[in-house]
Protein backbone atom coordinates (compact mmCIF):
# COMPACT_ATOMS: atom_id res chain seq x y z
CA UNK A 1 0.00 0.00 0.00
CA UNK A 2 1.06 3.55 -0.79
CA UNK A 3 1.79 6.15 2.00
CA UNK A 4 0.21 10.08 1.77
CA UNK A 5 2.65 12.41 2.53
CA UNK A 6 0.65 15.86 1.04
CA UNK A 7 0.96 12.97 -2.03
CA UNK A 8 0.78 9.30 -2.58
CA UNK A 9 4.35 8.12 -2.04
CA UNK A 10 5.14 4.29 -2.57
CA UNK A 11 6.03 2.54 0.60
CA UNK A 12 9.90 2.36 1.81
CA UNK A 13 9.40 -1.40 2.93
CA UNK A 14 8.58 -3.75 0.66
CA UNK A 15 6.59 -5.97 3.12
CA UNK A 16 3.08 -6.18 2.35
CA UNK A 17 0.73 -4.33 4.65
CA UNK A 18 -2.68 -4.31 5.35
CA UNK A 19 -4.58 -1.45 6.13
CA UNK A 20 -7.60 -0.51 8.08
CA UNK A 21 -9.89 1.63 7.80
CA UNK A 22 -10.88 3.38 10.68
CA UNK A 23 -14.40 3.35 12.36
CA UNK A 24 -16.94 5.60 12.04
CA UNK A 25 -20.56 6.23 13.67
CA UNK A 26 -23.53 6.66 11.18
CA UNK A 27 -23.94 9.90 13.21
CA UNK A 28 -20.86 11.66 11.52
CA UNK A 29 -22.40 11.75 8.06
CA UNK A 30 -20.32 12.35 5.41
CA UNK A 31 -17.42 10.79 7.03
CA UNK A 32 -19.67 7.61 7.66
CA UNK A 33 -20.64 7.20 3.97
CA UNK A 34 -17.54 7.90 2.63
CA UNK A 35 -16.47 4.62 5.11
CA UNK A 36 -19.16 2.59 3.42
CA UNK A 37 -18.36 4.01 -0.06
CA UNK A 38 -14.55 2.85 0.94
CA UNK A 39 -15.34 -0.52 2.10
CA UNK A 40 -17.45 -1.24 -0.88
CA UNK A 41 -16.63 0.32 -3.83
CA UNK A 42 -13.03 -0.65 -5.72
CA UNK A 43 -10.43 0.56 -7.97
CA UNK A 44 -11.75 4.03 -7.54
CA UNK A 45 -9.00 6.63 -8.06
CA UNK A 46 -10.90 9.78 -6.71
CA UNK A 47 -13.73 11.31 -4.25
CA UNK A 48 -15.88 12.57 -7.72
CA UNK A 49 -15.13 8.45 -8.56
CA UNK A 50 -16.62 7.16 -5.32
CA UNK A 51 -19.73 9.47 -5.82
CA UNK A 52 -20.15 8.02 -9.40
CA UNK A 53 -22.84 5.45 -9.55
CA UNK A 54 -22.98 3.11 -12.44
CA UNK A 55 -21.48 6.35 -14.42
CA UNK A 56 -23.94 8.95 -13.00
CA UNK A 57 -22.75 11.88 -10.98
CA UNK A 58 -24.25 11.78 -7.34
CA UNK A 59 -24.32 14.85 -4.80
CA UNK A 60 -22.95 13.47 -2.01
CA UNK A 61 -21.46 10.40 -0.89
CA UNK A 62 -24.84 9.60 1.18
CA UNK A 63 -26.80 9.93 -2.51
CA UNK A 64 -23.82 7.44 -3.95
CA UNK A 65 -24.30 5.09 -1.27
CA UNK A 66 -28.29 4.84 -1.64
CA UNK A 67 -27.73 4.49 -5.35
CA UNK A 68 -25.59 1.15 -4.87
CA UNK A 69 -28.23 -0.12 -1.91
CA UNK A 70 -25.65 0.22 1.00
CA UNK A 71 -27.96 2.39 3.10
CA UNK A 72 -31.57 2.35 3.40
CA UNK A 73 -33.46 4.96 1.56
CA UNK A 74 -35.89 7.41 3.67
CA UNK A 75 -38.63 5.50 1.46
CA UNK A 76 -38.10 2.33 2.72
CA UNK A 77 -38.27 3.38 6.36
CA UNK A 78 -41.42 4.88 5.22
CA UNK A 79 -42.60 2.37 3.82
CA UNK A 80 -41.98 0.85 7.18
CA UNK A 81 -43.91 2.79 9.40
CA UNK A 82 -46.55 3.04 7.23
CA UNK A 83 -47.02 -0.76 7.04
CA UNK A 84 -46.44 -0.91 10.56
CA UNK A 85 -49.53 0.82 11.47
CA UNK A 86 -51.66 -1.44 10.16
CA UNK A 87 -50.89 -3.87 12.87
CA UNK A 88 -49.29 -2.22 15.69
CA UNK A 89 -50.26 -0.30 18.36
CA UNK A 90 -49.02 3.66 18.64
CA UNK A 91 -46.74 3.20 21.49
CA UNK A 92 -45.10 0.36 19.15
CA UNK A 93 -44.84 2.57 16.71
CA UNK A 94 -43.21 5.17 18.96
CA UNK A 95 -41.04 2.78 19.87
CA UNK A 96 -40.23 2.07 16.11
CA UNK A 97 -39.77 5.79 15.23
CA UNK A 98 -37.42 5.98 17.95
CA UNK A 99 -35.25 2.93 17.20
CA UNK A 100 -35.12 4.50 12.88
CA UNK A 101 -34.28 7.47 14.69
CA UNK A 102 -30.96 5.99 16.37
CA UNK A 103 -30.31 3.24 13.91
CA UNK A 104 -31.05 4.23 11.02
CA UNK A 105 -29.58 7.19 8.70
CA UNK A 106 -32.68 9.15 7.99
CA UNK A 107 -31.90 12.47 6.03
CA UNK A 108 -35.75 13.72 6.38
CA UNK A 109 -36.59 12.90 10.07
CA UNK A 110 -39.26 15.65 10.03
CA UNK A 111 -41.19 14.47 7.02
CA UNK A 112 -41.43 11.07 8.14
CA UNK A 113 -42.09 12.81 11.53
CA UNK A 114 -44.87 15.01 9.98
CA UNK A 115 -46.14 11.86 7.94
CA UNK A 116 -46.81 9.62 10.87
CA UNK A 117 -47.72 11.59 13.70
CA UNK A 118 -51.34 11.05 13.25
CA UNK A 119 -50.81 7.04 13.86
CA UNK A 120 -48.25 7.57 16.75
CA UNK A 121 -50.82 9.49 18.51
CA UNK A 122 -54.06 7.80 18.22
CA UNK A 123 -53.92 6.66 21.64
CA UNK A 124 -53.54 9.67 23.04
CA UNK A 125 -56.34 11.36 21.23
CA UNK A 126 -58.91 9.32 23.23
CA UNK A 127 -58.36 11.30 26.23
CA UNK A 128 -56.89 14.64 24.77
CA UNK A 129 -58.18 16.87 21.70
CA UNK A 130 -55.73 19.76 21.61
CA UNK A 131 -53.15 18.67 18.92
CA UNK A 132 -50.67 20.64 20.13
CA UNK A 133 -51.05 18.87 23.73
CA UNK A 134 -51.29 15.75 21.76
CA UNK A 135 -47.86 16.33 19.87
CA UNK A 136 -46.01 17.30 23.51
CA UNK A 137 -47.06 13.75 24.54
CA UNK A 138 -45.69 11.82 21.63
CA UNK A 139 -42.31 13.66 21.92
CA UNK A 140 -41.93 13.45 25.16
CA UNK A 141 -42.16 9.71 24.87
CA UNK A 142 -40.09 9.79 21.82
CA UNK A 143 -37.29 11.92 24.23
CA UNK A 144 -37.40 9.63 26.90
CA UNK A 145 -37.12 6.44 24.37
CA UNK A 146 -34.29 8.17 22.65
CA UNK A 147 -32.81 9.13 26.01
CA UNK A 148 -32.20 5.55 27.33
CA UNK A 149 -30.51 4.56 23.99
CA UNK A 150 -28.02 7.16 24.67
CA UNK A 151 -29.49 9.66 21.83
CA UNK A 152 -31.03 13.36 22.55
CA UNK A 153 -33.81 14.54 20.61
CA UNK A 154 -32.86 18.55 20.29
CA UNK A 155 -31.29 19.47 16.99
CA UNK A 156 -32.62 17.11 14.65
CA UNK A 157 -35.40 19.30 13.26
CA UNK A 158 -38.59 17.65 15.24
CA UNK A 159 -41.19 19.70 16.84
CA UNK A 160 -40.07 21.89 19.93
CA UNK A 161 -40.31 19.93 23.09
CA UNK A 162 -41.56 22.33 26.00
CA UNK A 163 -39.75 22.60 28.83
CA UNK A 164 -41.92 19.95 31.29
CA UNK A 165 -40.11 17.08 33.01
CA UNK A 166 -43.34 14.82 31.22
CA UNK A 167 -44.80 14.20 34.45
CA UNK A 168 -47.71 16.15 36.77
CA UNK A 169 -46.85 15.87 40.58
CA UNK A 170 -43.56 13.83 40.07
CA UNK A 171 -45.56 10.73 38.54
CA UNK A 172 -44.44 9.13 35.59
CA UNK A 173 -46.83 9.58 32.53
CA UNK A 174 -47.32 5.46 32.18
CA UNK A 175 -48.57 5.65 35.43
CA UNK A 176 -51.26 8.32 34.65
CA UNK A 177 -52.02 6.49 32.17
CA UNK A 178 -52.64 3.13 33.31
CA UNK A 179 -54.73 4.95 36.13
CA UNK A 180 -57.01 6.67 33.92
CA UNK A 181 -58.04 3.53 32.13
CA UNK A 182 -61.64 3.04 32.45
CA UNK A 183 -62.88 -0.29 32.68
CA UNK A 184 -66.04 -1.37 31.08
CA UNK A 185 -69.58 -2.11 32.22
CA UNK A 186 -69.80 -5.26 30.57
CA UNK A 187 -66.17 -6.33 32.98
CA UNK A 188 -67.99 -4.76 36.34
CA UNK A 189 -71.07 -7.01 35.87
CA UNK A 190 -68.97 -10.01 35.56
CA UNK A 191 -68.72 -9.79 38.95
CA UNK A 192 -72.51 -10.65 39.21
CA UNK A 193 -72.59 -13.68 37.43
CA UNK A 194 -69.82 -15.30 39.76
CA UNK A 195 -70.34 -19.03 41.12
CA UNK A 196 -69.82 -19.60 44.65
CA UNK A 197 -66.30 -20.55 44.39
CA UNK A 198 -65.24 -17.73 42.61
CA UNK A 199 -67.50 -15.61 44.68
CA UNK A 200 -65.64 -16.79 47.93
CA UNK A 201 -61.89 -16.20 46.27
CA UNK A 202 -63.05 -12.96 45.07
CA UNK A 203 -63.95 -11.73 47.74
CA UNK A 204 -61.52 -12.97 49.84
CA UNK A 205 -58.51 -11.39 47.80
CA UNK A 206 -60.72 -7.96 48.54
CA UNK A 207 -60.42 -8.12 51.78
CA UNK A 208 -56.43 -8.56 51.82
CA UNK A 209 -56.24 -5.93 49.06
CA UNK A 210 -58.35 -3.51 51.63
CA UNK A 211 -56.03 -4.77 54.50
CA UNK A 212 -52.71 -3.89 52.65
CA UNK A 213 -54.05 -0.41 51.85
CA UNK A 214 -54.32 0.15 55.79
CA UNK A 215 -50.89 -0.92 56.15
CA UNK A 216 -47.83 2.31 55.62
CA UNK A 217 -44.68 1.50 54.78
CA UNK A 218 -41.00 3.52 54.68
CA UNK A 219 -39.58 3.51 51.34
CA UNK A 220 -35.73 4.50 51.06
CA UNK A 221 -35.10 5.64 47.99
CA UNK A 222 -37.99 5.13 45.00
CA UNK A 223 -36.89 5.73 41.58
CA UNK A 224 -38.04 4.35 38.11
CA UNK A 225 -41.11 3.95 36.57
CA UNK A 226 -41.17 0.26 37.07
CA UNK A 227 -40.64 0.59 40.76
CA UNK A 228 -43.47 3.05 40.96
CA UNK A 229 -45.97 0.53 39.11
CA UNK A 230 -45.62 -1.73 41.79
CA UNK A 231 -45.40 0.43 44.73
CA UNK A 232 -48.84 1.94 43.77
CA UNK A 233 -50.28 -1.15 42.80
CA UNK A 234 -52.95 -2.23 44.64
CA UNK A 235 -53.40 -6.07 43.62
CA UNK A 236 -50.50 -8.18 41.59
CA UNK A 237 -51.92 -10.90 39.32
CA UNK A 238 -49.86 -12.64 37.87
CA UNK A 239 -51.51 -15.82 35.58
CA UNK A 240 -50.25 -19.13 34.53
CA UNK A 241 -47.29 -19.35 37.29
CA UNK A 242 -47.21 -23.06 37.04
CA UNK A 243 -44.86 -22.43 33.61
CA UNK A 244 -42.66 -20.73 35.66
CA UNK A 245 -39.45 -21.28 37.09
CA UNK A 246 -39.77 -20.27 41.05
CA UNK A 247 -36.82 -18.56 41.34
CA UNK A 248 -38.63 -16.00 38.75
CA UNK A 249 -41.47 -15.60 41.54
CA UNK A 250 -38.80 -15.73 44.19
CA UNK A 251 -37.32 -12.61 42.49
CA UNK A 252 -40.30 -10.43 42.31
CA UNK A 253 -40.75 -11.65 46.23
CA UNK A 254 -37.20 -9.92 46.82
CA UNK A 255 -37.79 -7.10 44.60
CA UNK A 256 -41.07 -6.36 46.46
CA UNK A 257 -39.30 -6.32 49.67
CA UNK A 258 -36.79 -3.75 48.32
CA UNK A 259 -39.18 -1.74 47.04
CA UNK A 260 -41.92 -1.44 49.79
CA UNK A 261 -39.12 -1.38 53.01
CA UNK A 262 -40.75 -4.44 54.45
CA UNK A 263 -39.56 -7.69 55.05
CA UNK A 264 -43.37 -9.54 54.11
CA UNK A 265 -43.62 -11.73 51.32
CA UNK A 266 -44.00 -9.79 48.32
CA UNK A 267 -43.34 -6.85 50.66
CA UNK A 268 -46.76 -7.13 52.13
CA UNK A 269 -48.41 -6.53 48.57
CA UNK A 270 -51.30 -8.68 47.30
CA UNK A 271 -50.15 -10.73 44.62
CA UNK A 272 -52.40 -13.30 42.81
CA UNK A 273 -51.13 -15.96 41.38
CA UNK A 274 -52.98 -18.30 38.58
CA UNK A 275 -52.02 -22.02 38.01
CA UNK A 276 -53.25 -25.40 36.87
CA UNK A 277 -49.91 -27.29 37.86
CA UNK A 278 -51.61 -30.03 35.32
CA UNK A 279 -51.15 -27.63 32.00
CA UNK A 280 -47.93 -26.92 31.00
CA UNK A 281 -44.93 -26.84 33.44
CA UNK A 282 -41.40 -24.81 33.30
CA UNK A 283 -39.34 -25.67 30.37
CA UNK A 284 -36.18 -27.27 31.67
CA UNK A 285 -34.02 -27.94 28.85
CA UNK A 286 -33.06 -31.44 28.69
CA UNK A 287 -35.12 -31.90 32.34
CA UNK A 288 -36.18 -35.59 33.92
CA UNK A 289 -39.69 -35.16 35.07
CA UNK A 290 -38.24 -34.51 38.74
CA UNK A 291 -36.12 -31.94 37.38
CA UNK A 292 -38.86 -30.01 36.10
CA UNK A 293 -41.15 -30.44 39.39
CA UNK A 294 -38.42 -28.95 40.88
CA UNK A 295 -38.34 -25.95 39.09
CA UNK A 296 -42.03 -25.20 39.95
CA UNK A 297 -43.49 -23.39 42.52
CA UNK A 298 -44.56 -25.93 44.57
CA UNK A 299 -40.57 -26.12 45.10
CA UNK A 300 -40.03 -22.80 46.51
CA UNK A 301 -40.17 -21.33 50.04
CA UNK A 302 -42.95 -19.34 49.23
CA UNK A 303 -45.33 -22.11 48.38
CA UNK A 304 -45.55 -22.50 52.06
CA UNK A 305 -46.71 -18.80 52.65
CA UNK A 306 -49.31 -19.06 49.79
CA UNK A 307 -52.99 -19.02 50.61
CA UNK A 308 -54.82 -21.40 48.58
CA UNK A 309 -57.98 -21.46 46.66
CA UNK A 310 -59.45 -23.69 44.64
CA UNK A 311 -62.04 -23.20 41.80
CA UNK A 312 -62.95 -26.59 40.99
CA UNK A 313 -65.97 -25.98 38.55
CA UNK A 314 -65.40 -26.01 34.95
CA UNK A 315 -67.38 -22.99 33.99
CA UNK A 316 -65.30 -23.67 29.99
CA UNK A 317 -67.08 -27.10 29.57
CA UNK A 318 -70.10 -26.37 31.35
CA UNK A 319 -72.20 -27.36 28.31
CA UNK A 320 -70.10 -30.71 27.48
CA UNK A 321 -70.52 -32.33 31.06
CA UNK A 322 -68.61 -35.61 30.13
CA UNK A 323 -65.52 -32.99 28.94
CA UNK A 324 -65.50 -31.28 31.97
CA UNK A 325 -65.44 -34.22 34.03
CA UNK A 326 -63.20 -36.06 31.75
CA UNK A 327 -60.45 -33.69 31.84
CA UNK A 328 -60.21 -33.42 35.70
CA UNK A 329 -59.64 -37.01 35.84
CA UNK A 330 -56.62 -36.77 32.97
CA UNK A 331 -55.35 -33.76 35.41
CA UNK A 332 -55.77 -35.65 38.63
CA UNK A 333 -54.64 -39.02 37.67
CA UNK A 334 -57.54 -40.88 38.09
CA UNK A 335 -58.09 -41.81 33.95
CA UNK A 336 -57.69 -45.38 33.27
CA UNK A 337 -54.31 -45.90 31.55
CA UNK A 338 -52.71 -47.91 29.07
CA UNK A 339 -49.37 -48.93 30.12
CA UNK A 340 -47.91 -45.78 32.38
CA UNK A 341 -48.60 -42.86 30.48
CA UNK A 342 -51.28 -43.25 27.72
CA UNK A 343 -55.09 -42.69 28.33
CA UNK A 344 -57.70 -43.33 25.86
CA UNK A 345 -59.29 -40.48 24.13
CA UNK A 346 -63.50 -41.30 23.82
CA UNK A 347 -64.27 -41.82 20.22
CA UNK A 348 -65.90 -38.25 19.67
CA UNK A 349 -63.22 -36.10 19.77
CA UNK A 350 -60.56 -38.85 17.61
CA UNK A 351 -60.62 -38.65 13.74
CA UNK A 352 -60.18 -41.54 12.03
CA UNK A 353 -56.44 -42.58 11.17
CA UNK A 354 -55.45 -44.22 8.19
CA UNK A 355 -52.23 -43.14 6.79
CA UNK A 356 -50.66 -39.30 8.14
CA UNK A 357 -51.69 -37.26 4.76
CA UNK A 358 -55.87 -38.67 5.10
CA UNK A 359 -55.61 -38.46 8.68
CA UNK A 360 -54.38 -34.73 8.35
CA UNK A 361 -56.88 -33.46 5.06
CA UNK A 362 -59.42 -35.02 7.06
CA UNK A 363 -58.41 -33.02 10.78
CA UNK A 364 -58.53 -29.97 8.21
CA UNK A 365 -62.08 -30.73 6.96
CA UNK A 366 -63.19 -31.32 10.22
CA UNK A 367 -62.50 -28.33 12.10
CA UNK A 368 -62.40 -26.04 8.98
CA UNK A 369 -65.42 -27.36 6.90
CA UNK A 370 -66.13 -25.51 3.28
CA UNK A 371 -63.18 -23.46 3.53
CA UNK A 372 -62.83 -22.21 0.59
CA UNK A 373 -66.96 -20.46 0.81
CA UNK A 374 -65.69 -19.08 4.24
CA UNK A 375 -62.06 -18.15 4.18
CA UNK A 376 -62.90 -14.32 3.47
CA UNK A 377 -65.45 -14.43 6.96
CA UNK A 378 -63.32 -12.84 9.82
CA UNK A 379 -65.89 -14.98 12.28
CA UNK A 380 -65.48 -18.37 10.58
CA UNK A 381 -60.97 -17.75 10.03
CA UNK A 382 -61.38 -16.49 13.87
CA UNK A 383 -63.30 -18.87 15.98
CA UNK A 384 -61.82 -22.55 14.68
CA UNK A 385 -57.37 -23.57 14.99
CA UNK A 386 -55.84 -26.47 14.93
CA UNK A 387 -53.22 -26.69 17.93
CA UNK A 388 -50.52 -29.23 17.58
CA UNK A 389 -47.19 -29.91 19.73
CA UNK A 390 -44.65 -29.96 17.13
CA UNK A 391 -43.41 -27.43 15.01
CA UNK A 392 -42.71 -29.40 12.17
CA UNK A 393 -46.67 -30.60 12.19
CA UNK A 394 -47.31 -26.67 12.48
CA UNK A 395 -45.78 -26.52 9.16
CA UNK A 396 -46.75 -29.09 7.14
CA UNK A 397 -50.38 -28.02 8.47
CA UNK A 398 -49.48 -24.70 7.87
CA UNK A 399 -48.77 -25.10 4.09
CA UNK A 400 -51.35 -27.72 3.30
CA UNK A 401 -53.99 -24.93 4.73
CA UNK A 402 -51.88 -22.28 2.54
CA UNK A 403 -52.62 -24.41 -0.50
CA UNK A 404 -56.47 -24.70 0.11
CA UNK A 405 -57.16 -20.66 0.54
CA UNK A 406 -58.17 -19.32 -3.07
CA UNK A 407 -56.79 -17.01 -5.04
CA UNK A 408 -53.28 -16.65 -5.62
CA UNK A 409 -50.69 -16.81 -3.04
CA UNK A 410 -48.33 -13.87 -2.79
CA UNK A 411 -45.04 -13.81 -0.75
CA UNK A 412 -44.15 -10.09 0.38
CA UNK A 413 -40.58 -9.39 2.05
CA UNK A 414 -41.76 -7.21 4.48
CA UNK A 415 -39.46 -3.41 5.34
CA UNK A 416 -39.47 -5.14 9.19
CA UNK A 417 -37.55 -8.10 7.85
CA UNK A 418 -39.77 -10.48 8.56
CA UNK A 419 -41.17 -12.59 5.88
CA UNK A 420 -44.96 -12.43 5.70
CA UNK A 421 -47.43 -14.70 3.45
CA UNK A 422 -50.50 -13.07 2.27
CA UNK A 423 -53.00 -13.81 0.16
CA UNK A 424 -54.75 -11.24 -1.55
CA UNK A 425 -57.22 -10.52 -3.86
N1 LIG B 1 -69.19 -17.72 36.56
C1 LIG B 1 -69.12 -17.90 35.27
N2 LIG B 1 -70.25 -17.94 34.54
C2 LIG B 1 -70.20 -18.15 33.21
N3 LIG B 1 -69.07 -18.34 32.50
C3 LIG B 1 -67.93 -18.35 33.18
C4 LIG B 1 -67.87 -18.12 34.59
N4 LIG B 1 -66.58 -18.18 34.97
C5 LIG B 1 -65.86 -18.41 33.87
N5 LIG B 1 -66.66 -18.52 32.80
C6 LIG B 1 -66.24 -18.77 31.40
O1 LIG B 1 -65.35 -19.88 31.39
C7 LIG B 1 -64.29 -19.66 30.47
C8 LIG B 1 -62.94 -19.81 31.17
O2 LIG B 1 -62.76 -18.75 32.12
P1 LIG B 1 -61.35 -18.24 32.50
O3 LIG B 1 -60.53 -18.01 31.26
O4 LIG B 1 -61.53 -17.10 33.43
O5 LIG B 1 -60.80 -19.50 33.28
P2 LIG B 1 -59.30 -19.89 33.62
O6 LIG B 1 -59.36 -20.72 34.82
O7 LIG B 1 -58.43 -18.66 33.63
O8 LIG B 1 -58.93 -20.79 32.39
P3 LIG B 1 -57.47 -21.14 31.88
O9 LIG B 1 -56.59 -21.19 33.08
O10 LIG B 1 -57.65 -22.44 31.18
O11 LIG B 1 -57.10 -20.03 30.95
C9 LIG B 1 -64.50 -18.30 29.90
O12 LIG B 1 -65.14 -18.45 28.64
C10 LIG B 1 -65.41 -17.61 30.88
O13 LIG B 1 -66.25 -16.66 30.27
Amino acid sequence: MDTWKKKWQNRKTKRLQIGRLVYAHPAEGQRYYLRGLLSHVRGATSFDALKTVNGNPCSSFREACEHLGLIEHDRTLDDCMTEAATFQMPSALRRLFATIFVFCEVTEIRQLWDKHLASMSQDYRRNQSNDAAIEQMVLRDIRDMLQSMGKDIAGYGLPDLLDTDGSDDGEYKEVIEEREIGVDKEHLDLFSSLNNEQLAGYNDIMDHVMKQKSQIFIVDGLGGTGKTYLYKASLIIWDEVAMKKHQAVETLDRSLQDIMGCPLPFGGKVVVFGWDFTKVLPVVTRGTRAQITDATLLRSYLWEKIRKISLTRNMRAQAETWFSEYLPRIGNGTEETIGDDYVRLPNGIVIDYTEDEKAMNKLIEDVFPLLHANAKSREYMSTRAILSTKNDHVDDLNDKMISRFPREEKIMQSTQRFLVVSMLE
